[in-house]
């Protein structure tokens, strides 16, 4: 059996990066930039004041009380165009630029106006509440990287280096298709023995999650023709995941069925669990991940493979799935060949370090327990029996 690591390369040999698109600013949240964004402009565009007060040169007020002539004011998007002398100051509110001459702000709780008069009672220092030219960003700098996934900070961020439309990845279309007999839709009323598909629900989450647009194709019963038939669906998307029939039982139709319609099949079982019987392949033109029927398998997959392959598709590191190190809470047993998956609870020991308790029952059909896991404890296939306060790695989910 292939282990989860060829198997992730030959996945990702399977797929190139989508072409980037523009849209507006304010449709590209969760979308990924497709190249780096450049400060159109520099911020503040000149020295501003940070406060409301006057604008005032540090040398007039070294000896307190100073009294100053108010020659006028300078507020924000105004300003007062000619340079302070000796003894002159210019009222001034925030963001208002700061005037030749004027090298500080006083602000005004330290000062009194009468006339055009004005008693400062506070000596400040150059420099003192004024923001100056560039603070922020300078035009030409790069504010945003190339595979930024935009975040609303970002977005300011674009906002401001003047940017209203932006480059980004082209959403990768993921058509899901479920199958089964014993599988209806959230909200149907199930029949004897028949159970609710959470994988078409888990899956179109998780394709949104990765910044992808779902599509879903239904439910395929466990009939040749009919999965032959919603899988055509897939035409045009740029990944087909499918859920279930992909193991041994004669009810497995996946491979077979999809076979005869020209399903290239890259490799199918791994060394791994959950997912052992993961199906890699291309149907037509489309590249096919088809994922165990599993609950936990499916998701656990999907995070190990398919997100990657997304992540490649938009231009990111599909390499950057992050593996931490903690210290493992109780004793686990030697592995066998299939590199394991444990869903385990996060905590933090006195000593502050990450404690990993794996769940004591593994089961991939106990969606209960996936959700309650704040990760995935990694085993190497074969690795031995390890006592607890171990370090082991781990993914956060
Ligand atoms: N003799 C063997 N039996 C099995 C093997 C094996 O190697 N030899 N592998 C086991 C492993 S590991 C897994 S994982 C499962 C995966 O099987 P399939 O991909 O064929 O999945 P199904 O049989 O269709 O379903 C398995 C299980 O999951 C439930 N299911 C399916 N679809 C959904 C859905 N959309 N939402 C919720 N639950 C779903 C289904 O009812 C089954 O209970 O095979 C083992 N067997
Ligand atoms: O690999 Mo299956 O996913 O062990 O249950």
């Amino acid at each position: 059996m292939l282990s989860v690591e060829e198997a992730l390369e030959r996945i990702l040999a399977g797929f190139t990066q989508l072409s980037p698109e523009t849209v507006s600013l304010h449709d590209a949240l969760g979308r990924v930039l497709a190249k780096d964004i450049k400060a159109r402009l520099t911020q503040p565009p000149t020295d501003v004041s940070a406060m409301d007060g006057y604008a005032v040169r540090s040398a007039d007020i070294a000896t307190i009380p100073a009294q100053l002539t108010v020659l006028g004011e300078s507020p924000a998007g105004g300003s007062y165009d000619q340079c302070l002398k000796v003894g002159e100051a210019v009222r001034i509110f925030t963001g208002g630029p700061v005037p030749q001459g004027a090298d500080c702000i006083v602000i005004q709780e330290n000062t009194q106006q009468q006339g055009d008069q004005v008693t400062v009672n506070q000596s400040e220092s150059a420099g003192r509440y004024i923001r100056p030219a560039g603070l922020d960003f300078k035009e030409g700098q790069v504010g945003l990287e190339k595979g930024t996934i935009l975040t609303a900070r970002d977005l300011a961020l674009a906002a401001a280096m003047n940017h209203p439309w932006l480059e980004v990845y082209r959403k990768p279309r993921v058509a899901i298709l479920a199958t089964g007999n014993e599988i209806v839709l959230p909200g149907e009323t199930p029949g004897p023995n028949q159970i609710i598909s959470s994988n078409t629900t888990a899956l179109m989450s998780f394709v949104r999650e990765c910044g992808g647009e779902p599509i879903s194709l239904g439910i395929a019963p466990d009939d040749g023709e009919a999965l032959s038939t919603m899988a055509r669906g897939a035409e045009g998307a740029d990944l087909l995941l499918t859920t279930g029939g992909a193991s041994v039982g004669d009810h497995d139709l996946v491979r077979s069925v999809l076979g005869k319609q020209g399903l290239e099949i890259d490799f199918w079982r791994i060394a791994m669990r959950p997912g052992k019987p993961l199906i890699f392949g291309k149907l037509g033109n489309t590249p096919m991940i088809g994922l165990p029927g599993n609950p936990v398998s499916t998701l656990v997959c999907a995070y190990i493979f398919a997100r990657p392959a997304l992540w490649k598709m938009t231009g990111q590191d599909p390499y950057s799935q992050r593996r931490e190190r903690a210290i493992l809470a109780n004793d686990l047993g030697e592995n066998d060949k299939r590199q394991d998956y444990l869903r385990a609870q996060l905590t933090t020991n006195d000593k502050g370090q990450l404690l990993a308790t794996p769940f004591s029952r593994q089961d991939s059909a106990m969606l209960n327990l996936l959700r309650k896991a704040d990760c995935l404890l990694i085993r190497a296939p074969f690795a031995p029996a390890i006592k607890k306060d171990c370090e082991v790695e781990i993914i956060r989910l």
